[in-house]
């Protein structure tokens, strides 16, 4: 049996679209604050962030020179209001106008005339004040951001120095606040500063790769939002407060029997990876079903597993399977038993072909695919909807919903920020990996680890999101800002888990002496007896 504590939301962040962020404010201003007190509030947790910010670069923000792109809506206002506050503490600010006027709550609050860049000497004033700049904070737009970022901002955006810090308003001008795609000139933020509510494109990539560290300021409009946002991202507590853990009445079978179809003439180790990815985060039994050599591999380095078909939980299919007829009905016989599955690799395509054609047994909340790009792109034009990778990399949310709504399944498109999208558009983004985890090996681990947990019985958003952080943590410890191998990844992978097990706050425990599950509180997961 495993115990799990209570599933609360607090501990996971939630990004709403921009139309949702902007009903929540005019709400807000509807009954209970004016748009000055909504930018006072914003607009002082930005300078705070953009103070701190300088004093840890420079040691003290006094004297140092920061430049407001200031664009005509709210989001220009924020970075006036702040100026001034930046004034205050010894700054100096510049404000340059890229709409060629500012917002009138903005020029209340600083007094100092902002220079206009619609204007060819103006343009030219603002771009020698960028170059110089010791942190440019940019205001241009924010969630009413529409299209491809135009001149004069685009010609501002471009003249920021490699060196300099860049704070964002609210979201960086030039990433599509809704979808994440950046379309042509954008900003790339140190810092990105967020007021309110998490706006999508902060979670969901390539936006999320330009977005630097996130601060989030409360202004007052959260209880508006009283719908889950459909991107989350689970911090580590949410991952740990998910986690399956065993309790003294478990036994291996009741820990989740987890059958793995993998492995090739051409990729053996990608089935002992595996293996020892669902080892390492907690499985009770693997079943191995593959080329008699490659459960000989398995078998030197991961003895804990059986080589036979038996009974299973669930399935792991196609983590290096490759052209090999006995593999590929293994693959058709576990996708046809209805029961859950990680589908990696070489099954992804199968799979997605029998869904489409309507055969699905196992719900699309209980199978999840975890396709790279390339296998992403293949898995679309198996639907006959032609990509490329650039046409995914540019929007992979929308690219992912494709094949999860077509299919009926759950999609973890990896990449440096991973999502993980269900058929009815519920997302995760976790990005708790270093780049260097993107290595041989590193996917059958990480396909190993979610076959651990959908053996406990999690559905598939739970245990993409869950696999991916616990992947990505594992990595970071393994990498140590250095290279690293992906059977390092699992061997880190108890570690990882053990970590933010010690941060879970109310864990359940049983009281020893009881019998038959011995207090056994579960909240949520399908129960689990011995089999
Ligand atoms: N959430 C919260 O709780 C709070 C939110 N607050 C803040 O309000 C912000 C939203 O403010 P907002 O509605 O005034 O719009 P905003 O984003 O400033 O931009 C509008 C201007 O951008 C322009 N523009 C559009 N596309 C463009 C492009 N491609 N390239 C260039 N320009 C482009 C467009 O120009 P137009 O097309 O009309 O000529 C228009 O004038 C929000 O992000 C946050 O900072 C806080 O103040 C309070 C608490
Ligand atoms: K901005």
């Amino acid at each position: 049996m495993w115990h799990r504590v209570a599933v609360t939301s607090g501990n996971v962040i939630h990004a709403y679209s921009s139309v949702q962020v902007q009903s929540a404010v005019a709400g807000a201003l509807g009954v209970a604050c004016s748009d000055d007190e909504l930018i006072r509030k914003a607009a002082f947790g930005l300078a705070q962030a953009c103070l701190t910010e300088l004093r840890d670069t420079f040691g003290s923000a006094h004297g140092c020179t920061v430049v407001l792109l200031v664009g005509t809506g709210k989001n220009g206002a924020d970075a006036m209001v702040a100026g001034k506050h930046l004034r205050e503490r010894g700054v100096a600010v510049h404000a340059i106008a890229t709409g060629g006027h500012v917002d009138v709550i903005g020029t209340r609050h600083l007094d100092v005339p902002a220079i206009d860049a619609t204007d060819t000497a103006g343009l030219i004033q603002a771009l020698d004040l960028i170059a110089r700049a010791d942190m440019v904070v940019d205001g241009i737009v924010g969630d009413a951001m529409v299209g491809d970022l135009r001149a004069p901002a685009s010609d501002l955006v471009e003249a920021i120095p490699d060196g300099a810090m860049v704070v964002a308003v609210d979201v960086p001008s030039g990433v599509d606040p809704d979808s994440g795609a950046i379309g042509g000139i954008h900003v790339r933020a140190d810092v990105t500063v967020t007021f309110g509510a998490y706006k999508r494109c902060l979670l969901l990539p390539p936006a999320a790769e330009v977005v630097g560290r996130l601060v989030f300021v409360d202004v007052g409009i959260t209880p508006r939002l009283d719908v889950e946002g459909q991107v989350q991202r689970l911090s580590s507590v949410g991952v740990a407060e998910r986690w399956p853990v065993p309790g003294p009445g478990d036994h291996k079978y009741s820990r989740g029997l987890l059958g793995i179809v993998a492995g090739s003439e051409r990729y053996p180790g990608a089935a002992v990876l595996a293996c020892l990815g669902a080892f390492g985060t907690g499985v009770g039994i693997v079943r191995y079903t593959g080329p008699r050599h490659v459960g000989d591999l398995i078998l030197e380095h991961v003895p804990e597993a059986e080589r036979f078909p038996g009974k299973v939980d669930t399935y792991l299919l196609g983590s290096g399977v490759l052209d090999d007829p006995d593999q590929e009905r293994a693959i058709d016989e576990a996708l046809a038993t209805g029961l859950p599955c990680v589908v990696d690799a070489g099954a992804i395509e199968t799979c997605v072909r029998r869904r489409a054609a309507g055969d699905r047994p196992t719900p699309g909340d209980r199978i999840l695919l975890t396709p790279h790009v390339g296998e992403l792109a293949r898995s679309l034009a198996a639907l006959g909807r032609e990509a490329t990778t650039a046409d995914i990399l540019h929007r992979p949310y929308e690219h992912a919903l494709r094949v999860a709504e077509a299919a009926e399944v759950t999609v973890l498109l990896k990449g440096s920020t991973t999502i993980v999208v269900g058929p009815d558009g519920r997302a995760f983004s976790q990005d708790e990996g270093p780049a260097w985890l993107a290595t041989a090996g590193s996917g059958d681990v990480l396909a190993g680890i979610a076959g651990a947990l959908s053996s406990a019985g999690l559905s598939a958003l739970e245990v993409g999101a869950m696999a991916a952080f616990v992947h990505g943590r594992a990595a970071a410890m393994a990498a140590d800002d250095g290279p690293l191998r992906a059977s390092k990844i699992a061997e880190h992978a108890p570690g990882a888990v053990r970590e933010l097990l010690a941060e879970r706050t109310a864990l359940v425990r049983p009281r020893a002496g009881r019998r038959g599950g011995r207090g056994l509180a579960r909240a949520g997961g399908r129960g689990r007896g011995r089999e």
